[in-house]
């Protein structure tokens, strides 16, 4: 069956390309594109089951409980959530009336970034120090990139199961913030540089030796088979998932 899919955020970067790829999927149907003043309603989002969310940090977790109360499975690739928005997403998919209902958010819909998040897991435990570098075209409007974060939050993870503690690390003074973000302990620098799309290196450091895992996008079209794939994917699941990894067997 023909999936008919919305666009929200379809006039930006993201949300053009995603459009494309919608069009030239088989199997799915590009019925509504919609962006910044249009409302999300029945009538605007023209019966389609799946939306798309490429928009901005500051309405992107109201454009969710908006496509949600429409009936919608929704697919989020817009960054700024955090551990209470996606309890409300849950609360929201909870009740009665969203039963069956569907939410993937990603901070990162390309393999490269996928894989280098899960392999920098998987290396953490074993380096005394691990920080984030982030690199992205000068548009961005948030800093740090939702990749970056999600990265250190699961470094960090892996970190304090290990039993590792912070990372060595002498500094006294700090004024200008040069050691960058510290998320969950990690430092997480982010670099603005026009000629850049995305990119990301984690740096793992032990006495003697180093481990640099980098991952990067040169065009937005390396976003869209994760995302085409959440499209398909997203339908029969429920509940809320967090990561396209949820939907990659990245075992062995
Ligand atoms: N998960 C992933 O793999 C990726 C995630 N991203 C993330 O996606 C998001 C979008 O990035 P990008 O496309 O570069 O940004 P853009 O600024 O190019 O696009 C955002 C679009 O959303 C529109 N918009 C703003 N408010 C609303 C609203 N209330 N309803 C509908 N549309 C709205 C904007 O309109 P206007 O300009 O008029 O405000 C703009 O057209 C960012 O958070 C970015 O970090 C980006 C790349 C990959
Ligand atoms: O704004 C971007 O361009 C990107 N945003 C996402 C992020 O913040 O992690 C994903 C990718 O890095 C591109």
């Amino acid at each position: 069956m023909t999936i008919r899919v919305a666009v929200i955020g379809a006039a930006g970067r993201m949300g053009s390309t995603v459009c494309g790829a919608v069009e030239q999927a088989e199997g799915m149907e590009l019925v509504a594109r919609l962006d910044a003043g249009d409302e999300i309603s029945p009538a605007t989002l023209a019966s389609a089951r799946v939306a798309v969310d490429f928009t901005v940090p500051d309405v992107t977790e109201a454009n969710v409980h908006a496509l949600l109360d429409a009936g919608l499975d929704v697919v989020v690739g817009t960054t700024g959530w955090d551990e209470e928005a996606y309890d409300r997403v849950r609360e929201h998919l909870a009740r009665p009336q969203a039963e069956g209902r569907s939410v993937l958010i990603a901070p990162n819909f390309a393999l490269s970034a996928v894989l280098a998040m899960s392999l920098a897991a998987k290396a953490a435990r074993y380096f005394e120090s691990a920080e984030v570098i982030e690199l992205h075209h000068p548009a961005k409007v948030d800093a740090p990139s939702g990749t970056a974060v999600a990265t250190a939050r699961r470094i960090a993870a892996a970190r304090a199961e290990a039993g590792l503690g912070p990372v060595p690390d002498a500094t006294e003074s700090d004024p200008d913030g040069a050691r960058g973000a510290v998320v969950d302990g990690v430092h997480v620098h982010a670099v603005r540089l026009r000629g850049l799309t995305a990119h990301e290196e984690i740096v793992l450091g032990n006495p003697g030796e180093q481990l640099t895992i980098r991952t990067d996008c040169f065009d937005r079209s390396s976003f869209m088979p994760g995302v085409i794939l959440a499209v398909r994917e997203v339908g029969g699941r429920t509940g809320l998932t967090i990561g396209l990894d949820q939907l990659i067997d990245l075992a062995g």
